[in-house]
C-alpha cells in the first residue's frame, strides 16, 4: 500500500465508525466487559466457557470484518467468567485473509470503547525454540514484527489527535512505546496459576515472532527467525497487540504451540493447518482453565500508554 492507500484505510476505520459499533453493541447486550479475548486457531473453545452468553455473528456486527479461516468461528461472544464480565472473539482476523492491517485490528478500539481494560490473546504458533514440545503453552514476552519492519504498522497514516486530547486518550499517542507491550504483571500471575494448575511442565517463555503468511515457513526462514531470537513463529496477535498498547489496554499473550518448525533439510515433517487444529484441541482444556483463572484474579487497571 502507498501512503494515500495507507490514508484511505485508515480512515475507514475511524474513531467514529469504531464507536458506532461500539455503541450498536452496547445497545445490545447488557454485559460490561473490563476483560477482552482473543481465541487463536482452533482454540475457540475458549468462548465456550463463558456464561449467561449473549453471541453474535460478525456478520450481523456493523462494520465488523468476517472471519474466512478454518478453525475461526466469526462470533463475538459476551459473557462471564467466574462472574468477571468478559468479550470474546471466536475467530480473528489475519494479514494473509486481504484485509488491511487497520482492519484486522479494528476490533481492539472495539473492545476499548467498550470499556476493556486488559486483553488476553491466544494464538497457534510454530516453535521455533528447541527445547519446545508440541502441546507447550508459551507466554509471550516480546515480540517481533517483520511487517513492521517493511512499513507494515497499523498505526501507520494519520493520528487522530483530536482524541488524544480532547477524548480522554481513547485512542493513543503518535509513538507508542512498545518495550513494554506484554504486561510482566500478568506474566508472573501466569506463571503462578500454571503452577497451581500442575501446567508448569509445559509453560515456557519467549519471543513471538509475526510474518504475513498463509505459506508457512522455509527451513532456511526458520533457522533465520531463530537466530534472530525468535522462539515462536506465527501470523497473528502482533498488530493487535500494538493497538491494544495505543489506545492504553493492558495486554497478555499466549502461543500454543502446535507444531515444532522444521529447521532441518533432513526431516521430513511439513508444517499444515490440520495438525495445528488438532494440538489446539488436545490442550483446549487447560488453556482455558489457566485464561479463566487468569481472568478471576486479574485487578483493575488503569494503565494508560
Ligand atoms: O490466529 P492464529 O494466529 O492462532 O492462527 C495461526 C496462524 C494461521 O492463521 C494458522 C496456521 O495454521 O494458525
Ligand atoms: N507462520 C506460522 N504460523 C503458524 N501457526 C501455527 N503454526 C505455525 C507455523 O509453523 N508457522
Amino acid at each position: 500500500m502507498d501512503g494515500r492507500e495507507q490514508d484511505e484505510a485508515q480512515s475507514k476505520y475511524s474513531f467514529e465508525d469504531c464507536q458506532a459499533t461500539a455503541d450498536w453493541l452496547l445497545s445490545q447486550t447488557a454485559v460490561r466487559p473490563l476483560v477482552g479475548i482473543v481465541c487463536g486457531s482452533g482454540l475457540g473453545g475458549l468462548a465456550d466457557a463463558l456464561k449467561d452468553q449473549v453471541a453474535f455473528n460478525y456478520r450481523d456486527i456493523p462494520n465488523f470484518p468476517q472471519s474466512t479461516v478454518h478453525g475461526h468461528a466469526g462470533r463475538l461472544v459476551f459473557g462471564t467468567l467466574k462472574g468477571r464480565p468478559c468479550v470474546c472473539m471466536q475467530g480473528r482476523f489475519h494479514l494473509y485473509e486481504g484485509y488491511p492491517i487497520q482492519k484486522i485490528t479494528m476490533p481492539m478500539r472495539i473492545f476499548k470503547l467498550l470499556g476493556v481494560e486488559t486483553v488476553i490473546l491466544t494464538n497457534a504458533a510454530g516453535g521455533l525454540n528447541q527445547d519446545y514440545k508440541v502441546g507447550d503453552i508459551m507466554i509471550i514476552k516480546d515480540h517481533l514484527n517483520m511487517p513492521g519492519f517493511a512499513g507494515n504498522n497499523p498505526l501507520a497514516g494519520p493520528n487522530d489527535e483530536r482524541h488524544v486530547y480532547v477524548c480522554l486518550f481513547r485512542f493513543g499517542v503518535r509513538f507508542p512505546c512498545m518495550s513494554d507491550a506484554y504486561d510482566r504483571e500478568l506474566q508472573q500471575l501466569a506463571f503462578d496459576v500454571g503452577s497451581e494448575l500442575g501446567f508448569s511442565d509445559f509453560l515456557r517463555e519467549g519471543v513471538y515472532c509475526v510474518l504475513g503468511g498463509p505459506s508457512f515457513e522455509t527451513i532456511a526462514e526458520c533457522r533465520m527467525l531463530h537466530k534472530l531470537g525468535a522462539d515462536a513463529v506465527g501470523m497473528s496477535t502482533v498488530h493487535e497487540v500494538i493497538v491494544a498498547r495505543h489506545c492504553g489496554m493492558r495486554v497478555f499473550a499466549l502461543s500454543l504451540i502446535t507444531n515444532k518448525a522444521v529447521m532441518d533439510y533432513d526431516s521430513e515433517e511439513k508444517a499444515n493447518h490440520e495438525e495445528v487444529l488438532q494440538t489446539g484441541k488436545q490442550r483446549a482444556e487447560q488453556l482455558e482453565r489457566l485464561v479463566s483463572t487468569i481472568v478471576t484474579r486479574l485487578e483493575h487497571n488503569n494503565n494508560f500508554a
